[in-house]
């Protein structure tokens, strides 16, 4: 069996996070409502991921996997490939759960569906705070700061962080908390440098992991538009030739010599060991130039139809715009369960 060894960042709390973990959104399905459809799949890959050597799981209330994960996890640790100290797992608490005490209470539900006594980070999954049933309910990211650190305080998780945070509501975080975040998980790929925010953090000794790597280069039905690169971009295939890499490799070593973690998802077998094949190369300076050029400031993952939320994090698209049908799921509140 291929074996993939993976090394470590280690973040502002002394813990150590693996600079590439499994991803484990499946996104929508065809009436854009949770797909459950490559359940199966997934957790065969992550399973086999966990076998050659993954460490890293990504996954979030949300994703409505977290018992699946569990059980994998469990069995992983029973039959001896691991033990739970070995494992690195990340949940994000949805913003449905923005109060300072419901941070707990959705965190105890994530360890209740995982079946674990803590996760090694958690994550306020975005800086807005939404209700269930899609009000904007305006409760200042600092408060909702504090119930992580509550949570750390009680040993639910080893290190607390946030998500899709920009520049200015990093600053603001940084200056008013007592634990500052050990990390940031942002979309970035070949189309979204996020050069001004990574070099924020990483100067600030917070850790950048990078979300939907291949979000821009992969059809996707969130961006079926997105601009260059594609996976047959010849400028990368020819980059990826010189070192014997493909172009997903090309992408994912780019992020790691830049000091950010990934988290890919694939369902694929063939692809988790690919996707971990690429600490055995490493791309000259001209190479990092050229591919950084590709950064245009296309975003894959742009919920327009939040922007009106106060601490909405990014640019705003000036026109308004009809939020489709099949995107009101998103703006009216998910009814996301505590168990
Ligand atoms: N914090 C946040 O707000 C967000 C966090 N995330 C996290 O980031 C993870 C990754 O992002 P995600 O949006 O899933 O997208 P990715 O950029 O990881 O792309 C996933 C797609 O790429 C394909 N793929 C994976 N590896 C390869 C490869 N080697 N060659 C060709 N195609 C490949 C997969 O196909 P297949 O599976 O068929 O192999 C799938 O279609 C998520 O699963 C989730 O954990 C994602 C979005 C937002
Ligand atoms: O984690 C996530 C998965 O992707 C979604 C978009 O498709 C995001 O909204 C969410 O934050």
């Amino acid at each position: 069996m291929a074996r993939v060894n993976i090394p470590s960042f280690t973040l502002n709390d002394g813990t150590k996070i693996p600079a590439l973990g499994y991803g484990t959104w499946l996104g929508m399905d065809a009436k854009f409502e949770f797909s459950a459809e490559g359940m199966p799949q997934m957790m065969e890959a992550l399973s086999y991921a966990i076998d050659i050597g993954y460490r890293h799981i990504d996954t979030a209330h949300l994703y409505r996997v977290e018992p699946e994960v569990g059980k994998i996890i469990d069995k992983k640790i029973k039959d001896g490939v691991v033990k739970r100290e070995d494992l690195f797992v990340t949940t994000k608490v949805w913003h449905h759960f923005h109060r300072e005490a419901d941070v707990e209470v959705s965190v105890r539900g994530s360890l209740r569906r995982l079946n674990l006594d803590y996760v090694d980070l958690v994550l306020m999954h975005w800086p807005m705070s939404i209700s269930q049933d899609g009000v904007d309910e305006k409760i200042d990211y600092l408060e909702t700061w504090r119930g992580f650190e509550s949570v750390l305080s009680k040993g639910l998780a080893k290190s607390i962080g946030v998500s899709n945070f920009n520049v200015e509501q990093m600053k603001r975080l940084l200056a008013n908390c007592k634990v500052p975040p050990s990390t940031n998980q942002v979309e970035i790929n070949l189309n979204l440098g996020q050069k001004e925010l990574v070099d924020y953090c990483q100067a600030n000794n917070v850790v950048v992991v990078a979300y939907s790597p291949f979000g821009t280069m992969v059809p996707s039905r969130s961006a079926p538009n997105s601009p260059e690169p594609k996976l047959n971009n010849p400028t990368m295939i020819a980059i990826g030739k010189k070192y014997g890499k493909s172009v997903t490799q090309v992408t994912l070593r780019y992020l790691y010599q830049r000091g950010i973690v990934s988290i890919p998802k694939t369902v694929t077998p063939s692809r988790v060991v690919e996707n971990a094949s690429i600490f055995d190369f490493e791309l000259d300076k001209g190479d990092m130039e050229t591919i950084a050029k590709f950064d245009n400031g296309f975003r894959t993952v742009r919920p327009f139809f939040w922007q009106d939320y106060q601490n909405y994090p990014f640019e705003k698209i000036p026109d308004k715009m009809e939020i489709p049908e099949s995107l009101r799921i998103w703006k009216n509140g998910l009814n996301l369960d505590i168990d």
